[in-house]
């Protein structure tokens, strides 16, 4: 199969409703920041406002004016106009298939380091959920985590018949799960590729034949986790990584680097964390800024079809969390005595178990402010049925001194 050309009027209107979604969220989280002091927070548009209503006045006209000669002269709208990075959905050369193939109808988004991996193999186990098969080189893990949208070693940019390819043992299957914590920060291209799955790729339980029904068939889990202590797990994670090998994300760690130092090198630096054109929050600190992400989340699907859980219940009552993901998947209820087994555990020399008091201080000031956009737009989108509601607070990390 070649490249995909979105031709049709729909997808024509959902690609500029998505574009104009990302522009408003972009507004409405500059104007966020700035109201919380946070103007100067890697975010070029914010200090382009101020200066000059005219030039974000230009910028708008320009955007117009590229997808009127997107729309009628290249006759097609991709979403390479919301994200610069984001090409068509096109084949892999080589590959041809013409029975159809399926791609995940459940997505757990995250959060990282909130137990996601305990909540995949149970469902991957007890509920025979299927999961990706990986090729070649491909690390063992990339069965629970396809690492696709988030574009990790340019996979999403492989195209559509690349992630399908990993699920077509799948076609019987009723549930079909990809676990990549790190699509948090992707609703958009994952909205954007579920409306534009070619006809021979189709999400199972997918009853709707429409490309905005192939999206509303998609069902999204996502954990949330305390942020202080969820960077901290990830700072485990990777320093674990650094010390019995493995990837690091990116940072630059070195073996003595305290939590302390990594903190102030790489979150407290607002350098390191922006909003882009699109809308999309880029870098360190994003994963645990949810409001951020699930109001974008929130324009893309319905409400309805995310359930989002609490850490703090996957620990202290975990068969209730379980049944709130089986009532949401519309799964048979567990065996009595069912646990999720505890995995992912770092364990090594020098973990950190506790943040210093000084650098939870220092995150929970940031995190504050979202977390409360965060109780507030629960109560304002409130979820399926089975969701706690209200959604826990979070309990702040205990800390070291
Ligand atoms: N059953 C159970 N109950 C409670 N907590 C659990 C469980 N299983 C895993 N964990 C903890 O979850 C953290 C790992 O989360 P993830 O698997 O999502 O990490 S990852 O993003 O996929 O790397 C990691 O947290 P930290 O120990 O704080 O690092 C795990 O210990």
């Amino acid at each position: 199969m070649g490249s995909l050309p979105v031709s049709d009027m729909t997808t024509k209107f959902d690609g500029i409703a998505v574009l104009l979604t990302s522009l408003k969220t972009t507004t409405l989280t500059t104007t966020v920041k700035a109201r919380r002091g946070w103007a100067n927070w890697g975010c070029s548009t914010c200090i382009q406002r101020r200066k000059s209503p005219w030039l974000s006045t230009s910028l708008y006209a320009t955007l117009l004016i590229l997808i009127i000669y997107q729309m009628f002269v290249l006759g097609r709208i991709h979403i390479g106009i919301v994200n610069s990075i984001d090409p068509p959905l096109e084949s892999d050369a080589g590959s041809a298939h013409s029975n159809p193939v399926t791609v995940p109808n459940v997505l757990l988004v995250g959060a990282q380091k909130a137990g996601t991996t305990a909540v995949a193999s149970w469902l991957f186990s007890a509920h025979k959920f299927c999961k990706a098969q990986t090729f070649d080189n491909e690390p063992r893990w990339y069965d629970k985590e396809v690492h696709f949208f988030n574009n990790h070693n340019k996979r999403f940019e492989r195209g559509a018949e690349f992630y399908a390819r990993r699920f077509a043992h799948c076609d019987m299957s009723d549930m079909v799960m990809d676990a990549t914590p790190n699509y948090a920060t992707h609703a958009i291209r994952i909205g954007n590729f579920y409306r534009q799955l070619p006809p021979n790729l189709h999400s199972n339980q997918s009853t709707a034949s429409s490309h905005e029904g192939r999206l509303q068939s998609l069902k999204v889990m996502m954990i949330l986790r305390e942020p202080v202590s969820r960077e901290l797990s990830k700072y485990n994670h990777m320093k674990d990584n650094e010390v019995n090998g493995g990837d690091t994300w990116g940072v630059a760690l070195t073996f003595n680097r305290s939590f302390d130092e990594y903190i102030n090198a790489e979150l407290l630096n607002q350098t390191k964390t922006r909003i882009s054109r699109s809308g999309q929050c880029v870098g360190a600190l994003c994963f645990s800024l949810y409001s951020e992400l699930l109001k974008q989340w929130f324009e893309i699907i319905n409400r309805d079809q995310m359930l989002l859980l609490s850490y703090q219940e996957l620990k202290s009552d975990p068969t209730t969390f379980m049944e709130r993901i089986e009532k949401f998947l519309g799964l048979p209820p567990h065996k009595a005595n069912a646990t999720l087994k505890s995995s992912n555990v770092k364990s090594f020399a020098g973990k950190s178990s506790l943040p210093s008091c000084w650098s939870r201080d220092k995150l929970a000031d940031i995190f504050q402010p979202f977390n409360k956009e965060l109780y507030a737009l629960l109560e304002q989108r409130p979820g399926p049925p089975m969701e706690q509601r209200p959604f826990p607070e979070f309990q702040i990390a205990e800390c070291n001194n």
